[in-house]
């Protein structure tokens, strides 16, 4: 297996691999020419997104600066709208469904490192898949850690760290977050 094949596959992956390393240059370049596009250009905007992410519905609406590792393992459904400063680490796949709603500076981290220290210095780095389901809304500054999937309809309230999945149809608040309420 290729690095990028470990990566994507959720087995520990070698991130200083030339494939991945222009990987992540060529992710750069793109943000880089999101993240400066004119106001009034939204069309270049939406041009530059088309050829980031791995797919993407109708009506996407990403505030800039946004920020990724890769982009091609980042699918987004239908009316999905992030506000400013968002940040997803997306060494492994990312599924953002229909409706969702980001707030500012909301990060997803699909990307981790072995607690042991030894192991960790070794090198090799670990993505966990992460998806948000349908009609979710994220608040503002919360974090979604690896591996977490956030249900449909669920409300993350700003500033949660999100450690464990979150069943459909509720509120989470907190850090680690928990449910504070059925919806
Ligand atoms: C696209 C965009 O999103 S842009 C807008 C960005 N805006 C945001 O990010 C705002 C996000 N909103 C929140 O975090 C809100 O507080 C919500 C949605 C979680 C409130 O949800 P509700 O279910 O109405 O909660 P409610 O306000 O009744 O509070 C219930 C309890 O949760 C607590 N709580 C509410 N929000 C939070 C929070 N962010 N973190 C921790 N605890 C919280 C309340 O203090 C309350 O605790 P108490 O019962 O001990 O007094």
């Amino acid at each position: 297996m290729t690095e990028k094949e470990k990566m994507i596959a959720g087995q520990l992956y070698n991130a200083g691999d030339a494939e991945l390393t222009a990987l992540r240059l060529a992710c750069r370049r793109l943000l880089h020419s999101f993240n400066h596009a004119h106001p009034d250009n939204a069309a270049d905007a939406a041009g530059v997104l088309a050829q980031l992410l791995g797919g993407s519905g109708a009506g996407l609406q990403i505030m800039p600066p946004f920020h990724c590792d890769y982009g091609f393992n980042i699918t987004v459904g239908c009316n999905v709208f992030m506000n400013y400063n968002c940040i997803i680490l997306d060494p492994a796949p990312v599924h953002i469904g229909d409706n969702v709603m980001f707030g500012p500076s909301v990060s997803l981290y699909t990307a981790t490192h072995p607690a042991d220290a030894a192991k960790r210095l070794e090198g090799p780095e670990l993505g966990l898949a992460i998806s948000v389901g349908d009609n979710a809304w994220i608040g503002g500054a919360a974090i979604i850690c690896p591996g977490v999937q956030v249900g449909r309809n669920a409300v993350v309230a700003a500033g949660a760290v999100v450690t464990r999945d979150v069943p459909d149809n509720v509120v989470v608040a907190g850090n680690p977050a928990r449910i504070i309420r059925q919806l």
